[in-house]
């Protein structure tokens, strides 16, 4: 049989990953696939640039359109990033009945709806594993390992770069500005990596999760989105002290009010698998009513570890081609017309516990006025830790742990503590989840 002939949209970290990944394991490839994979052609912005994975062999352009148009292109890859050109250039493919694969969380979180009912009409494949945990399998672990179970949940480590800080903040105290510019080097962070940092990306992950868990369309616009910039060395090294990792999660619960769609730095439990994930790796915990807890592990991000997740769904589209469109895995888990239409629950009724560190005034009676308020919003303190105040200092850092309660009732608590005369500077406010 032929090769499957594939178009490169962009080669940068994934482009030249996918490029070192089909080349190197081309035997292997055929054995799985049944034919060859091959990469024919590449657009780029500037073939001059030395590329780090070889282009012998790949037409290479600065017009992405002629890869789509290319009638040699079996499969389009799209690798380029962001909302447009990439848009419209996966719908173009997909009207010349190409099938895609990409690795664009972003893409499919804002326009996966349009571009999965187009695919449907055309009857051609968009495969999307490397948009969430990289080379993690987690796209096909939710979609088909666990079709059998009624999902209760999806939580997880799932932007490197985040977890590569924060493992650094912990590990060796290192300063946020360089741990970040180290991320980038290694290829990790996003081409704007604000949208690691302030949690968008992990938001386009989590949009995708919750949908492929519960079977609802992607709402991207309805995921609560937080950041780490808030998050401070002192809370890293208090977290421990009080037995907990900071970790930035991405949470899809269904409850009884409807779907809980979260991203925010968490502490958790040191002792739960999920707090020793370090570094750049990702892990995602999946909660069936039959499975039960299920943790998914691996590389979040870098060149190598996504580039295994897009042949693998080359591969994955490749023994599909002859395939009946009628008989194809949906692209979002559940039938197009059997989406639910779950309400996504307000945050201000999201229930979870809380850490909250204030710098208070060193003085009799304080405590007892920030109980008071906490009392009076109906929030029991689980623990109290008060430092001793720093040489000279009239000051002190007081922290506490919260019992489980409505995020609006910690609002209006927050509110009144901030109105305090004895409060010093802002309150520092993080959720906490156990998973046991
Ligand atoms: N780097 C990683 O670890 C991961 C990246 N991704 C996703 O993979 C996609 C690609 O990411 P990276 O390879 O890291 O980005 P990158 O910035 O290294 O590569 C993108 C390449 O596309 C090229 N490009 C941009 N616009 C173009 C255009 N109009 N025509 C031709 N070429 C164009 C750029 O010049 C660049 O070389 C993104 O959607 C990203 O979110 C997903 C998982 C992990
Ligand atoms: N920038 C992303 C790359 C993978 O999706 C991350 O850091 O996780
Ligand atoms: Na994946």
């Amino acid at each position: 049989m032929r090769p499957v002939r594939v178009g490169l949209l962009g080669l940068g970290t994934v482009g030249c990953g996918t490029v070192d990944v089909l080349r190197r394991n081309r035997e292997e490839i055929i054995r799985r696939a049944g034919r060859a994979i091959e990469p024919v052609a590449a657009a780029v912005r500037d073939p001059a640039r030395p590329r780090s994975c070889p282009v012998d062999g790949l037409r290479l352009t600065t017009r992405p359109e002629e890869v789509v148009a290319d009638p040699a292109v079996d499969i389009v890859v799209e690798l380029i990033g962001g909302l447009e050109p990439a848009r419209s250039l996966v719908l173009a493919a997909i009207e010349r009945g190409r099938h895609v694969v990409t690795a664009n969380k972003a893409l499919i979180a804002h326009h996966g709806n349009e571009i999965f009912a187009a695919a449907h009409e055309r009857g051609v494949m968009v495969a999307f594993e490397a948009a969430v945990a990289g080379g993690i399998p987690v796209i096909k672990a939710v979609r088909e390992g666990l079709a059998g179970n009624c999902l209760r949940q999806v939580a997880g480590i799932i932007n490197g770069t985040c977890n590569y800080i924060l493992t650094a903040m912990r590990e060796e105290g290192a300063e946020f500005e360089a741990v970040l510019a180290e991320a980038q080097r290694l290829g990790y962070a996003e081409a704007d990596p604000s949208f690691d940092i302030d949690g968008i990306d992990a938001a386009h992950k989590l949009t995708i999760l919750g949908s492929l868990a519960f079977g609802i369309p992607l709402q991207y616009e309805r995921v609560h989105v937080e950041g780490i910039r808030g998050v401070s060395r002192a809370d890293v090294a208090f977290a421990a002290e009080l037995g907990y990792r900071i970790k930035h999660l991405g949470i899809a619960r269904r409850t009884g009010r409807g779907v809980e769609l979260r991203v925010h730095p968490t502490l958790v439990p040191a002792r739960e698998l999920i707090a020793s994930v370090d570094g750049v790796m990702n892990a995602v915990l999946v909660e069936g009513d039959a499975v039960g807890t299920t943790l998914f592990y691996g590389a979040g991000a870098g060149a190598d570890p996504t580039a295994s997740a897009v042949v693998a769904d080359l591969v994955d589209v490749t023994r599909a081609l002859t395939a009946d469109p009628g008989n194809r895995v949906p692209h979002l888990a559940f039938q197009p017309d059997a989406l639910a239409d779950l309400a996504v629950v307000p945050m201000a009724e999201v229930e979870s516990r809380y850490y909250l560190r204030m710098q208070v005034e060193d003085r009799p009676g304080v405590l007892a006025e920030i109980a008071r308020i906490l009392g009076e919003e109906g929030i029991s303190i689980e623990a109290v830790l008060q430092k001793e105040p720093a040489a000279g200092a009239a000051d002190v850092p007081l922290i506490m742990l919260t019992h489980r309660v409505r995020e609006g009732q910690v609002e209006r608590a927050l509110t009144r503590m901030r109105g305090l005369a004895c409060m010093r500077a802002g309150i520092c406010r993080i959720r906490l989840e156990s998973f046991e």
